[in-house]
């Protein structure tokens, strides 16, 4: 099919197809790097130096950039962060977002804190996927993986979102062996009456997150485990889809694992990052990056634009570096990313 025929069929324009064929339409969009948790796997103990306001892309710069990704063939857009739900001018960007034609995902992923009083309000603005990350269903635990006390928030936050009517609420759970991998069969047995999709999320190596090999849960020995209490049907999936899931028979909810570590799925990866402060990046794993923000700032239009990315998704590597390697590599902080 030649370049011109791709556009005028709505296909992605070849700016987001990379040299090995993958079909970018999946844009994650970092709004902030301020975070109202402290969670170790994510947050440096010594925390990070947040970007100052000035250098933060803005409520046009967002809306700006994300429609020249649609216009290219993105047609699912992720919000996060840090915490999505800091930033003051959120509902305003998710209207704006959620009234691009050719979008037809809106999604967040957000720890839930206050999402009690906002799930129904941003839901009518657009939002129509949500995801909210838990690790723990003991409140003690909570404070010592968050280091604030906010388990009950949190509960509150997911019971607005159910209320809200997101079909499935998805819970992220990160599984740590010796931290939290003793709840794995509590955390499915809360979903057997509620429309909640738990994805347990093998730990991922970032810089400050203390990572060790000996600490990632890999989804085959959680699933075996299951296996001795629950019948697993597998749930067909998009093509590109994070998570491989699946329906539990008997029950409302469903489960889903994102396996990075012992079972990678760059093969297929449909996803491109936008940092808060206006960074393109073309894999979580690697640290190259291409400021959009600077290009924007400079009285660059939307070619220019387009030209950064498609050179961006041109150098796109074919996978990520081996588990031990990865640890050892340069990148940012997993709350400076967004996940
Ligand atoms: N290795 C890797 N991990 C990813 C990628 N995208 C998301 N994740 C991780 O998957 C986990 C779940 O991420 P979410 O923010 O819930 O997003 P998602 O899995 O794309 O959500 P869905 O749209 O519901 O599939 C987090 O730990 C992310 O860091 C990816 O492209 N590569
Ligand atoms: C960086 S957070 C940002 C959004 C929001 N603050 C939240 O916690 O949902 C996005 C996702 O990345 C996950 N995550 C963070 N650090 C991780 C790690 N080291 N390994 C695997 N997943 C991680 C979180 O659990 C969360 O589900
Ligand atoms: S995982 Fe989310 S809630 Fe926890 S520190 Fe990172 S950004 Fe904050
Ligand atoms: S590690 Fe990089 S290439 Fe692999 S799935 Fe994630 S973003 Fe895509």
């Amino acid at each position: 099919m030649s370049y011109a025929a791709l556009k005028l069929s709505n296909e992605p324009a070849r700016g987001l197809i990379d040299r090995f064929g993958r079909r970018h339409s999946y844009l994650r969009v970092s709004l902030t790097d301020r975070c109202n948790l402290r969670c170790g796997y994510c947050m440096p103990p010594e925390g990070i130096t947040v970007t100052p306001k000035p250098q933060l892309l803005d409520e046009n710069e967002v809306v700006r950039v994300a429609s020249v990704f649609v216009r290219m063939g993105v047609d699912k857009i992720r919000l996060t962060g840090g915490e999505p739900l800091v930033r003051k001018d959120l509902d305003a960007i998710v209207a704006r977002l959620g009234a691009l034609p050719g979008l037809s995902v809106l999604a967040m992923t957000s720890n839930g804190i206050t999402l009690g009083e906002r799930a129904a309000s941003l839901r009518a603005a657009g939002l129509n996927a949500l995801t909210i990350s838990l690790d723990t269903l003991k409140r003690d635990r909570f404070l010592d993986i968050t280091k604030r006390d906010k388990f009950d928030a949190v509960m509150e936050g997911i019971e607005a979102a159910l209320a809200a009517g997101y079909a499935p609420v998805k819970i992220n759970m990160v599984v740590m062996r010796g931290v939290n991998d003793d709840e794995i069969e509590d955390f499915v047995a809360w979903a057997q009456d509620r429309p909640l999709q738990i994805r347990f999320i093998e730990y991922m190596p970032f810089p400050g997150n203390h990572w060790h090999s000996a600490g990632v849960v890999g989804w085959n020995e959680i699933r075996e485990r299951l296996e001795t209490r629950w019948k697993l049907a597998p749930i067909a999936v998009h093509p590109s889809a994070v998570a491989k899931e699946f329906q539990l028979v008997g029950h409302q909810g469903s489960i889903g694992f994102v396996t990075s570590m012992t079972d990678s799925f760059c093969g297929t990866c449909n996803r491109l990052r936008l940092t808060s402060d206006g960074n393109l990046k073309t894999c979580l794993f690697s640290p190259a990056e291409q400021s959009l923000r600077d290009i924007m700032r400079a009285g660059g239009d939307d070619a220019a634009l387009e030209a950064q990315i498609g050179r961006a998704v041109g150098l796109k590597q074919a996978a990520h570096a081996p588990m031990e390697e990865l640890a050892r590599l340069g990148n940012r902080a997993m709350i400076e990313i967004g996940g």
